[in-house]
């Protein structure tokens, strides 16, 4: 080592040895935590400027008198009779928020004094407060959308008899042991949801989230943005922050493109790179976010005829139907009628508390000579109708909706009698009000407005009802 690099901590060593008790004093004052330090008698000895700073207590208020006496309940005072350091003590003062370590000093074996240190803590505990609500809200919010992107249905909820819709269940469970994509197929209200969530549910994605997409639902120059989100400042109504989009929420787990025969042609390229590339690219963004997604896509149009007219991109179509499931009309499946409508009596009967449900012979002709143009959809709300008009617990022909036509062998003798006429009437009036408005008592109750009479009296009427 040179001579000259060696001076400076000759000069140093000088300084502490001539001036020890200067040298210290001058470490402790240029410490930015508050330092207080008492003697074994618990006079305080020496506080720091910081230690002024964060109490407000000057050195000539304390220094040489007894600390209990200015600052009563001070901890410090306990060191010295315990010898035990404690650490993190929370004191606040003044609009002042400090932690405080307090140690005994021992020399030789014995306690001769103790010394305490402060540390403000305004920033940090701002700070720690500020974190804390935001926690709270990203903790609401991840349960939102818990709870929003979760599949209900499983294959239990699906009901199909052979020569029905079993074939169709059968493989559907195949193509959820796998990751590959699915195209679903049929026309409205056949339940391409259904198997959606149920092939979600039974895959090794169970457990992450089911995002529903309704492509026609949404305009196409908002879609993008749903869908691949966008950064702050993209355009001009974009939020601050920028936002995630549905496919990043869908990040190992599922989303199901509903309608997919109604994206743009321009939407159609971007889902094409999606599947091929598995990025997203946010709107107004550069970066190239990975997303592990599976996509279940479901239409009931046509898309041959679609790719045909060129508003269908014929590679998409084979990237997305990699296994494709169609699901045919309810009235190509007559088969499983019967058992949809059990099935739906059941569960009107847990949903409104009441006995078990039976259903007349006539009525169920009925509804199996009904070629159901809104498929399961339809039979569902039917049944759910028909629950609610039943006077008691056997649902007749006359409790179904008017939408469902009565075959002509099914009709009842016309009623003889004026009077009988007048009442029957009356009754296809009330319910086609009670059809247009609806079944909760509030619609009950605007029906029975139109019709010129009160709540009671339709209720009476209603209940009064002859069965066929
Ligand atoms: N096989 C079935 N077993 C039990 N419930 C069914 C069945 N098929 C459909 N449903 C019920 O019928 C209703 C309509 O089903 P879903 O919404 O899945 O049809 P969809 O084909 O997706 O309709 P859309 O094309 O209009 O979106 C749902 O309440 C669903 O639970």
């Amino acid at each position: 080592m040179s001579k000259s690099s060696r001076q400076p901590s000759h000069r140093l060593d000088s300084i502490v040895t001539t001036h020890p008790l200067e040298w210290l004093q001058a470490i402790i004052a240029s410490i930015n935590d508050g330092i207080l330090v008492i003697d074994s008698a618990g006079i305080v000895r020496m506080v720091n400027p910081e230690y002024t700073k964060i109490t407000g207590v000057r050195p000539d208020e304390i220094i040489g008198r007894p600390l209990l006496d200015v600052r009563p309940g001070a901890q410090l005072v306990s060191v010295l009779q315990d010898g035990h350091s404690r650490s993190g003590v929370f004191r606040s003062e003044g609009g002042v928020e400090y932690v405080v370590d307090m140690a005994p000093i021992v020399i030789d074996g014995k306690v001769v004094g103790a010394v305490s240190i402060s540390k403000a803590m305004t920033e940090v505990h701002a700070l720690y407060q500020q974190l804390k609500k935001h926690k709270e809200k990203v903790d609401i919010l991840e349960k939102t959308i818990g709870s929003m992107a979760k599949a209900r249905y499983t294959f239990e909820d699906i009901i199909g008899k052979e020569g029905g819709l079993r074939t169709t269940v059968t493989m559907a469970r195949k193509a959820a042991e796998t990751d590959l994509p699915v195209l679903i197929t049929g026309e409205s209200g056949t339940g391409k949801e259904l198997f959606a969530q149920a092939i979600h549910n039974k895959s090794t994605r169970a457990n992450g989230p089911f995002v529903p997409v309704n492509c026609s639902a949404i305009p196409n120059e908002l879609l993008e943005s749903e869908l691949f989100g966008y950064e702050e400042g993209a355009f001009t109504a974009a939020k601050r922050g920028g936002k995630v989009g549905l496919f990043e929420l869908a990040d190992h787990g599922t989303i199901f493109l509903d309608e997919i025969g109604d994206l743009s042609y321009h939407l159609q390229a971007k889902l094409l790179r999606v599947l091929q590339e598995k990025t997203v690219r946010r709107v107004g963004g550069t970066q190239e976010r990975t997303v592990n997604l599976r996509i279940i896509a479901a239409t009931n149009k046509n898309l041959d005829q679609l790719i045909r007219k060129s508003r269908f991109r014929e590679d998409l179509y084979y990237r997305l139907s990699v296994v494709n499931l169609h699901i045919p009309p309810l009235r190509e499946r007559k088969e499983d009628l019967l058992p949809l409508i059990y099935f739906f009596l059941g569960n009107s009967t847990v949903e409104s508390g009441k006995p078990c449900y039976s259903i007349s012979e006539e009525a169920i002709n009925v509804l199996q000579s009904y070629d159901w143009p809104g498929n399961v959809r339809e039979l569902k709300n039917a049944i759910e109708y028909a629950t609610c008009m039943a006077n008691d617990w056997t649902i007749t022909v006359e409790d179904l909706p008017g939408t469902v036509p009565r075959t002509p062998k099914m009709t009842k003798k016309p009623s003889s009698t004026l009077k009988a006429k007048i009442r029957e009437l009356e009754l296809e009036t009330i319910r086609a009000t009670i059809e247009k408005y609806g079944n909760s008592t509030e619609a009950k109750k605007r029906a029975a407005q139109e019709l010129g009479i009160s709540l009671a009296t339709l209720y009476n009427k209603m209940n009064n009802s002859p069965k066929s």
